[in-house]
């Protein structure tokens, strides 16, 4: 962290190394993420804030968050999420009979578009007991298309930076084809809501629900009540379920590439893996909820990629009030600060060969004697990820599967050349040669 650079590339979000460096100083001394929200730091606008359907529980504030943090919380107990585990399966499955066609030609694959497909399935499968065959027909469904392109032109339009003007983006072409795209995906998502809405208040139809098939997301939001009996506007769901959907795949699709690529450039870790999923199934051709809990070293290897490449390399926070560091370096209110998870996970003061895949750090013994901060995936405090059970259980439900079909090898002809943006890609996309296990 100190400079704000590190020796493979630099890092940084914006222009603010100075003030990465006093976060980096208050971090050290034991401040944190907690510290810095004590200190009076709230939400900044970020790509949530152009999604076309309002503000979701990534960028709301305030009472507001409080009250849809409440609501939202039960949606990710483990009840909820362990039927899950078979609709990531499943989604794993397809992805991986696509490959088994793909390595026939020789040549290496390009993962990541692959992987992200997969976990947009199994989110739509997830938040709205939708089958989408994303996966194998892309235009299937105009939802589908309408959350891919709104992701390419979320990306597109914070990387280009005149677009940040609300006018100037408005007038331009890419700007048009946001707003028919977003007009697009919203009166999808009404309609499916509406109709949904209906087949819970009839309660004949609840109870088929109930027996035929897992509660989904958008049950949940639409059940969800506080004490007073209030529940989440038409608006607000439809705002939430864009944050799961953009939240939520892009991000798991991020961790399990670069999970994918670690272990091809480390076999014997690899190996391990293999050998503690094969050991944990043992003749069983698929995963189960009880299983998650059993694969530790696995576990300790996703844990290990997502240091070296944390799928959401930074969080920004504006502050409310001023703050001064512990160095008595001072930011006025209203600065827009940055805190690079990928720098904190590769601070040399902290981790011992930082660049080195060495999954061992994640052991039990390893992880009593480090700071509760130096490893913050999925941030921390009280506006950490809300999804990062969903995530890890579809990172373990992937590489799983995955090992026990395929061997991964690195293509050395086409290295990754890691970008943030939202999340952390490849520029080149990340590719790979697999071998089918036998
Ligand atoms: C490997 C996968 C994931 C990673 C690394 C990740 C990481 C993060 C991080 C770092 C934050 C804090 C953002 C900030 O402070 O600005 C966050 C927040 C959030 N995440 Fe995730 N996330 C992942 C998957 C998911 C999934 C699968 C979902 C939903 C299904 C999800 C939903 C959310 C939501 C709603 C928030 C905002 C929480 C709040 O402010 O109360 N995430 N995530």
């Amino acid at each position: 962290m100190e400079g704000g650079h590190e020796r493979e590339g630099i890092f940084f979000f914006y222009n603010i190394s100075s003030v990465a460096s006093c976060i980096a100083h208050c971090w050290r001394q034991d401040t944190g993420l907690d510290g810095l929200t004590q200190h009076g730091i709230s939400y900044c606008v970020n790509f949530m804030a152009y999604l076309p359907s309002g503000k979701g529980l990534l960028v709301l504030h305030g009472p507001k968050w409080f009250q849809h943090r409440k609501l939202l919380t039960p949606g990710f107990h483990f009840d909820v999420l362990k039927p899950y585990v078979k609709l990531m399966a499943d989604c794993t499955k397809v992805m991986l009979d696509k490959w088994e066609k793909l390595i026939a030609a020789g040549k290496s694959v390009e993962l990541f578009e692959h992987v992200s497909l997969m976990t947009l399935d199994s989110i739509m499968k997830c938040a709205f007991s939708y089958r989408s065959d994303c996966q194998t027909e892309r235009s299937v469904n105009s939802y589908i298309q309408a959350v891919y392109d709104l992701c390419y032109l979320i990306h597109q339009r914070l990387r280009c930076f005149p677009y940040h003007n609300d006018v100037i983006y408005w007038l331009s072409p890419h700007g048009f084809w946001f707003r028919k795209v977003s007009f697009e995906s919203l009166s999808n998502l009404e309609k499916v809501i509406k109709e949904r809405r209906e087949s819970l208040k009839d309660e004949q139809e609840l109870k088929k629900i109930q027996k035929n098939r897992h509660l989904d997301f958008l049950d949940i939001l639409l059940c969800a009540k506080d004490e007073t009996g209030i529940g989440l506007s038409d608006e607000d769901i439809r705002a939430e379920v864009d944050t799961f959907m953009f939240e939520g795949h892009d991000t798991t699709a991020s961790g399990i590439s670069w999970l994918f690529y670690c272990l091809a450039q480390n076999p014997e870790h690899q190996q391990r893996c293999r050998e503690e999923i094969k050991e944990i199934l043992r003749e069983r051709e698929t995963i189960q909820w009880d299983d998650l809990s059993r694969m530790t070293y696995t576990t300790m290897c996703i844990n290990e990629s997502m240091r070296l490449y944390p799928p959401v390399p930074g969080v920004s926070r504006q502050l409310s009030k001023p703050i001064t560091f512990p160095d008595g370096r001072t930011l006025p209110e209203g600065s827009l600060v940055v805190v690079s998870l990928y720098l904190i996970h590769r601070n040399p003061s902290m981790w011992e060969n930082p660049s080195v895949f060495d999954p061992s750090r994640f052991s039990p013994e390893n992880l009593s004697h480090r700071h509760s901060h130096a490893f913050l995936p999925f941030a921390a405090g009280s506006r950490n990820c809300i999804g990062q059970q969903f995530a890890m259980n579809e990172l373990k439900v992937a590489v799983a599967l995955t090992l026990l079909r395929f061997e991964l090898l690195p293509d050395p002809e086409n290295p990754p050349l890691k970008i943030p943006q939202i999340v952390i890609r490849s520029k080149n996309g990340i590719h790979l040669y697999l071998k089918k296990v036998l």
